[in-house]
């Protein structure tokens, strides 16, 4: 499916307006480009910890909507402008000119996937739900996944380096906590290794989806694996109901902005002797991380890297 697309040149302070503006006039979905820098919520949300340099904001900002080549856009684009023309007699909306383009043939939701493959971390096969295992592969240890919308198809280095050490650390006793579990991965690889029991939280609702349908897949027995929606940083009830002193591993890959002030709450949750598996730590950040974890009583066991990213294990004292 073809699909034009329509960009409004307008100005950030009009970027709401316009856009619910636009939903009332039933459009499905639009895209905002402007210089405002992301907030805190949104790097955490979105996995960006350092952002490139926009330049200053220069109040301008694109939003831009789709309507199937196929359809008849006239009487929406008619529409369009006329409420534009409506914004502008009662607030500032900037020069409001819509740009036309075509786009390439793009299944939006699903585009990402001819993007994740199979593939392997060590001896863990690692593969999209949709694909075949190949005749060579048959003897690793497979996960299935389908991140969906959450994050987590494997292929992220910082996934893989918390896989790794898990790896090192899991025995048949073994009770896991996994905080920021996204697609519910390391979970799963988590229980696929021997572990007894996982237990995964995200602030994203959309994780917690991901990760049932995931367990399922994997055959993951339901009494072996919880997940629920909840901000282990700001949640003091969540904090004390998923358990003090009780894990023997708790994998957090999340930014090191989230990491170091989750560090303490997290020592609570662990066993004595328990094992810290954090990343998602860009290497600038990588000692703000190790000078937290050992303030909070931590003694560092291992710092392992994979491109420009960093996992660092530790052992609670
Ligand atoms: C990089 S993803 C990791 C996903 C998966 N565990 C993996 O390793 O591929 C980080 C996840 O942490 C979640 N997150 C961020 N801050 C959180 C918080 N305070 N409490 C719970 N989850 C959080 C995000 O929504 C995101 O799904």
């Amino acid at each position: 499916m073809k699909w034009n697309k329509y960009t409004i040149k307008t100005i950030t302070d009009a970027e709401d307006i316009i856009s619910s503006t636009l939903m009332d006039l039933g459009i499905e979905g639009v895209e905002i480009e402007d210089k405002i820098p992301l907030s805190e919520a949104d790097k955490k949300q979105m996995f960006v910890d350092i952002l490139p340099d926009m330049g200053p904001d220069d109040n301008v900002a694109y939003i831009s909507f789709y309507i199937d080549s196929e359809v008849d856009a006239k009487e929406t684009l008619q529409n369009v402008k006329h409420e534009l023309n409506e914004l502008r007699s009662y607030m500032e909306v900037g020069e409001c000119t819509i740009m036309e383009s075509q786009t390439e043939d793009k299944d939006w939701i699903n585009n990402w996937k001819q993007y994740f493959k199979q593939f392997s971390v060590d001896d863990i096969l690692i593969k999209p739900s949709w694909e075949e295992v190949k005749p060579e592969d048959h003897d690793k240890l497979m996960i299935q996944i389908d991140p969906g919308t959450a994050f987590g198809t494997g292929m992220h280095e910082t996934t893989q380096l918390c896989i790794r050490q898990l790896k090192k650390y899991i025995t048949s006793t073994t009770k896991v906590f996994d905080v920021g579990c996204g697609s519910g991965i390391l979970s799963i690889v988590s229980i696929k290794l021997g572990a007894t029991y996982a237990r995964g939280i995200d602030i994203d609702p959309n994780a917690i989806n991901a990760s049932i349908e995931n367990a399922k897949v994997n055959q993951i027995p339901e009494d072996k694996f919880h997940v629920e929606a909840g901000n282990l940083l700001e949640d003091i009830n969540l904090q004390q109901e998923v358990g003090c002193e009780a894990y023997d591993i708790v994998v957090a890959n999340i930014l090191a902005d989230v990491l170091i002030p989750l560090t303490p709450v997290i020592k609570k949750n662990l066993k004595p002797n328990g094992y810290y598996i954090t990343s998602g730590i860009i290497d600038k950040k990588e000692e703000d991380v190790v000078a937290a974890v050992k303030d909070n009583g931590f003694e560092i066991v291992e710092i392992t890297h994979q491109g420009e990213w960093v996992s660092v294990t530790a052992k609670k004292l």
